[in-house]
């Protein structure tokens, strides 16, 4: 059907900041505010649900909210310090909140008094936080909430006039907040949106149409989330044509394609995900923290995502006074650390083309490279990878990606069906870079030990 403000393409970009973009493959998210003050606690209750949302799980009046940046001074607030630890957990990207649902602006925004300028910090965070990534060779993303708690035109559902007058002045607020982001940190990568889902803002697709368009003029090559949009008729993320809006999929939210469907590659996409169960902000309560993920689960996450030509973006959530946690420091680390000696099997890789799903981890390719890479996720308990060669494809060699570098001589099976010992290092996450040749070749060589 004929659509105004609906999907501007049907391919992905091939342009190459998107390209850029699809070779990170592996993401930090930052989720840092008020909320990380209280941490999920409030007048003395703990409150077993995301620490982001306290405020509306607690039913704290909107006032008595926003006298917490009052207390907002971030003492311990380092960004060289949160760009570093990035950076030695792998990450090529990173995507900061700005503002929240709850409408707290860690940017000193000329168009609300509710920002960090306005607190005892008194400090410009995004500022910081995108120099001192770019430091450290980060791309830096921005997160916006259109949903704003704060602002007195907010509006869920437009049921009157007044309603559309006041959602009016709203999204010509919310849109020169996004236009000083962009003006004011014209260096940032891409603008993450969130807090799109209401009816207000499904009835607003030219306006959702107009931020795309007005940022990607301020800033060429640009990459904006398909959350921010929707279409004439209120359709999100995908047109009621049913073609992608905005860059890349961002409906994955602390979920992965389950079950694993090539289909998902058809389209960029990025899925989001939390250490703990469901807080994005830091819950400081025994709740969130029973829940958190191990690095085996989130270095399994990034291998499934890059399976699929994915990315993966893990998510940190401060404490309130600027600190990391130190468990998600070591968390951070333990991943960098892995990536450090298999990152070859994860930055710019993606489907393994025609290699069928495993189940015992992933293969990876880069496009158009005779080099597959086998993530082992899920150790056989036979101890013996069984490894199925695509039709047409003989195995050349296996390499153990780590040091000491081991090479393995398979033995081909006349299916062109291999096995690869693992030897005893199950409590790892190994991966085995395969090179390949396609059959018809010569008879069987030996493998080249330079490969
Ligand atoms: C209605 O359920 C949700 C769930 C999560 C969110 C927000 N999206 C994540 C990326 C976080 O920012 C979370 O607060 C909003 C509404």
């Amino acid at each position: 059907m004929e659509l105004n403000y609906g999907a501007s393409r049907q391919q992905p970009r091939q342009d190459a900041a998107m390209q850029r973009f699809r070779e990170h493959r592996f993401g930090q998210f930052v989720h840092w505010g008020l909320y990380a003050m209280p941490a999920g606690y409030w007048q003395g209750t703990e409150y077993r649900f995301a620490a982001e949302f306290l405020q509306k799980t607690a039913n704290i009046p909107e006032p008595e909210w926003a006298e917490l940046a009052q207390q907002f001074s971030a003492e311990a607030f380092d960004a060289d310090a949160w760009a570093a630890l990035a950076a030695r957990s792998g990450v090529k990207y990173a995507t900061f909140t700005t503002k929240h649902h709850d409408g707290f602006c860690l940017w000193p925004s000329q168009y609300t008094d509710f920002h960090s300028g306005n607190t005892p910090a008194a400090r410009d965070f995004i500022g910081e936080l995108v120099a001192a990534y770019q430091r450290h060779g980060i791309d830096v993303y921005l997160y916006y909430s259109v949903l704003d708690w704060h602002h007195p035109d907010w509006r869920y559902r437009l049921e009157s006039a007044e309603d559309q007058q006041a959602f009016k002045r709203y999204l010509d607020f919310a849109m020169n907040q996004l236009v000083e982001l962009a003006q004011r940190y014209p260096s940032v990568k891409g603008f993450w949106f969130d807090g799109t889902w209401d009816e207000s803002v499904k009835a607003n697709g030219r306006w959702t149409w107009e931020v795309e368009q007005r940022l990607k003029e301020l800033i060429p090559g640009l990459i904006v989330s398909s959350r921010l949009r929707a279409d004439d008729l209120g359709a999100r993320h995908r047109d009621s044509n049913g073609s992608l809006m905005g860059d890349y999929e961002s409906g994955y939210e602390r979920r992965l394609p389950d079950p694993w469907d090539r289909s998902v590659c058809e389209q960029d996409w990025e899925a989001c995900m939390t250490i703990p169960q469901a807080s994005w902000g830091y819950h400081a309560g025994p709740w969130a923290k029973r829940t958190r993920k191990s690095a085996a689960e989130l270095i399994d996450m990034i291998a499934h995502c890059t399976s699929l030509s994915g990315n993966f973006l893990l998510n940190f959530g401060p404490r309130g006074d600027g600190s990391i946690d130190p468990e998600d420091a070591a968390l951070a680390e333990q991943i960098g650390n892995w990536l450090a000696q298999n990152g070859a099997a994860i930055y710019g890789k993606g489907v393994a083309t025609n290699w069928s799903y495993p189940g015992w981890g992933y293969y990876t390719q880069e496009a158009d490279s005779e080099t597959v890479y086998a993530v082992v996720t899920k150790w056989p308990t036979a101890r013996r990878l069984r490894l199925q060669l695509p039709a047409g494809e003989r195995l050349l060699a296996a390499t153990l990606l780590r040091e000491p570098a081991l090479q393995l001589n398979p033995q081909e099976l006349e299916t062109s069906l291999f096995e690869l010992e693992l030897g005893n290092s199950s409590e790892e996450t190994l991966v085995f870079e395969l090179t390949t040749a396609a059959a018809e070749e010569q008879s069987w060589t030996e493998p080249n030990p330079d490969v």
